[in-house]
């Protein structure tokens, strides 16, 4: 069992008391990238979900696995070596710069090869692994959102793509562990929040856990649902930018982390964004005659600032709206 060599104390994380045991939802979408109907299917879900599971994606399984043992001897080591490695992208139990705590561990970089982060992390703490896994990951994000351009009928099939294939494409890769908090099961109907609920950011956000459950989507009706675990598989979610571009056809979903109180959760997310100076507009491919944007115009780099600015939960979304609708 992997514990936190310094475990941050209970009640500096948030514990949320469920009502009834979270149900454990069989109806995600679960997508086979080779499926012919495939990009109808992509579009169906991330209409009504925001999220779905990608099989038979073609990323081979030791890409995960070995970046999967590598971070697992990484977030084991001595806390004093892995504070040694704040600078290049470690934190634990803060979520973002606004006071946001979690039952958490993890490395973040920028995944642009022109910025250092991602070049030390890998020369540092995660060998070629990182490497691997990173570039695979983002030739499949380049293969959906090209699949998914395809499923709205939109040309050319790049015009999303080609933001996550730019240079300056502003593309993070994040490394989650969540020890588990065998305390929990002394505090019976109490949950313990490892990442609090939020949106992503981002256009597309691709997941990717070992076996331990903890993913929770929340769905239309607000019921927050558990997502079953399958460490062959990806999970996709739509990012706010994504909802913008996409007029609020596609939506971006809510979620969130609880911890195991037995297992070890990690996961890596690699979150695909635009460049910095993207105006991040309603494709007028995707907009029917006469219909209005329903958000304001803003660069990515407007939408960043204020993501960094607001707590994790807040419906960053609501600030650009037309008619306004914010709570940060
Ligand atoms: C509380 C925060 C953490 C976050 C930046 C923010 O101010 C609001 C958005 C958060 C989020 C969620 C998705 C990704 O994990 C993330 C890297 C991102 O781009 O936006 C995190 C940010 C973070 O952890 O720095
Ligand atoms: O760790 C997970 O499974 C999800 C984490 C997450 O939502 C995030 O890092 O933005
Ligand atoms: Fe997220």
């Amino acid at each position: 069992m992997v514990v936190l060599s310094q475990p941050p104390a209970l009640e500096h994380c948030s514990l949320i008391k469920t009502c009834k045991p979270t149900c454990v939802f069989t109806g995600i979408p679960v997508i086979d990238l080779r499926d012919p109907e495939a990009k109808t299917l992509i579009v169906k879900a991330c209409e009504e979900y925001g999220f779905f599971k990608l099989t038979n994606h073609g990323v081979p399984m030791e890409f995960m696995t070995r970046l999967e043992a590598e971070a697992l001897s990484f977030f084991n080591l001595p806390q004093s070596d892995k504070d040694k490695a704040t600078p290049f992208g470690y934190g634990s139990n803060k979520i973002g710069p606004n006071g946001d705590v979690g039952w958490i561990e993890y490395l973040l970089v920028n995944t642009n090869p022109q910025l250092t982060s991602l070049k030390t992390l890998s020369e540092n703490f995660c060998s070629y692994a990182v490497n691997d896994y990173i570039l695979a990951v983002k030739r499949l994000a380049f293969e959906v959102v090209e699949i998914m351009a395809d499923g709205l009928e939109i040309e050319p099939r790049n015009v999303l793509s080609r933001l996550l294939r730019d240079e300056k494409s502003d593309s993070c890769f994040r490394l989650n562990h969540y020890p588990p908090c065998p305390q929990l099961q002394a505090l019976s109907g109490r949950n313990l929040i490892g990442f609090g609920e939020h949106t992503d950011p981002q256009i597309i956000s691709i997941l990717r856990s070992n076996n331990t459950s903890g993913l929770q989507i929340c769905l239309r009706d607000r019921t927050w649902v558990s997502v079953p675990p399958d460490q062959t598989s990806f999970f996709i979610s739509v990012g706010d930018a994504l909802q913008v571009m996409s007029n609020g056809r596609l939506r971006s979903v809510r979620h969130r982390v609880l911890t195991d109180s037995m297992q070890s959760r990690v996961s890596m997310i690699y979150f695909g964004g635009p460049p910095m100076s993207e105006k991040i507009v309603a494709l007028p491919c995707l907009m029917a005659k006469g219909e209005e944007s329903l958000y304001k115009e803003f660069t990515w780099w407007e939408y960043k600032t204020c993501a960094y600015n607001s707590r994790l939960g807040a419906n960053r979304l609501g600030l650009f709206e037309k008619t306004a609708n914010a709570s940060l």
